[in-house]
């Protein structure tokens, strides 16, 4: 069974048809890519899977579940973690407490044991340090976990990104352009760190990029949207040789 299995999803906003019949099944451990031109639904494929919008046609099942109608807490708690095209970290908190409160919307203990700092609060906020700091060293951030977020070089940022979004223990990580504005050495260590973080955490990843090289270089599949619509589905070969694709995408 896949792990994310979409049928003839849709909306419209107005009188425009912003996605229209997508189809989507992604196995478990996959790193599938999402392309298209400007305007083409892939952020709002990315809204309908978080809950963001609710779509107007088709069905959305996670692990065989459907989440069609769920909230966008209920959908990261059950599974779904994204990173925004445009960064959105708390800057003026540390790199650690970044990432600590990405744990925190998971943790569960009760409000009376965090205003009385009950036993309980202690080890609870024990173990978020430690878990979160295990996440930073992944991603090179160790080093950096008390300076501010927004003191971070851009690269680094985006990267903290990433890790906040991993924080929410996905199944399914959707990244929207994690290269977006990164130098070709930044790109090339972010393509080492997806691979790393699908292999070591066991995490199925879905991302929307413009980097072709990154793209083809860590996709196994790519669906290619155009209008709303499936342009070509295969891998990133079968994709990218497709004529129909090089027209619409590439504008030749
Ligand atoms: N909330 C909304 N209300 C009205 N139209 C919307 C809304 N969200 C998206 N759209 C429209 O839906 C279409 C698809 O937009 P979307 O942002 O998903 O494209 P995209 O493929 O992610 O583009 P880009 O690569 O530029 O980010 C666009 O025409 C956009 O203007």
């Amino acid at each position: 069974m896949a792990l994310l299995e979409v049928k003839n999803l849709g909306i419209s906003f107005g009188g425009l048809r912003a996605v229209d019949e997508v189809n989507l099944s992604i196995k478990k451990g996959q790193l599938f890519g999402l392309i298209g031109p400007n305007g083409a639904g892939k952020t709002t494929i990315f809204n309908l899977l978080t809950g963001v919008y609710q779509p107007t046609d088709g069905t959305i099942l996670l692990d065989g579940v459907s989440i069609v109608g769920k909230s966008t807490a209920e959908i990261s708690m059950a599974g779904i973690g994204r990173t925004f095209q445009n960064i959105r970290l708390f800057k003026n908190m540390s790199v650690l407490d970044n990432v600590k409160a990405a744990l925190h919307n998971h943790e569960k203990y009760s409000l009376l044991a965090g205003i009385m700092r009950l036993p309980l609060y202690y080890s609870k906020e024990r173990q978020m340090n430690k878990t979160a700091r295990e996440i930073l060293k992944v991603f090179d951030l160790d080093k950096e976990e008390n300076y501010l977020a927004s003191n971070l070089p851009y690269g680094k940022q985006r990267k903290l990104e990433i890790a906040r979004a991993l924080a929410t223990r996905p199944k399914l990580l959707l990244l929207d352009e994690p290269a977006a504005g990164m130098n070709p050495n930044e790109t090339a260590e972010l393509m080492d760190t997806i691979r790393l973080i699908r292999d070591k955490f066991d995490i199925t990843i879905l991302l929307i990029e413009h980097d072709m090289k990154l793209v083809s270089g860590i996709c196994e599949q790519i669906l290619v949207l155009n209008f709303g619509t499936e342009l070509a589905n295969g891998t990133p070969e079968e994709v990218l040789n497709d004529p129909a694709v090089i027209t619409a995408y590439l504008g030749e």
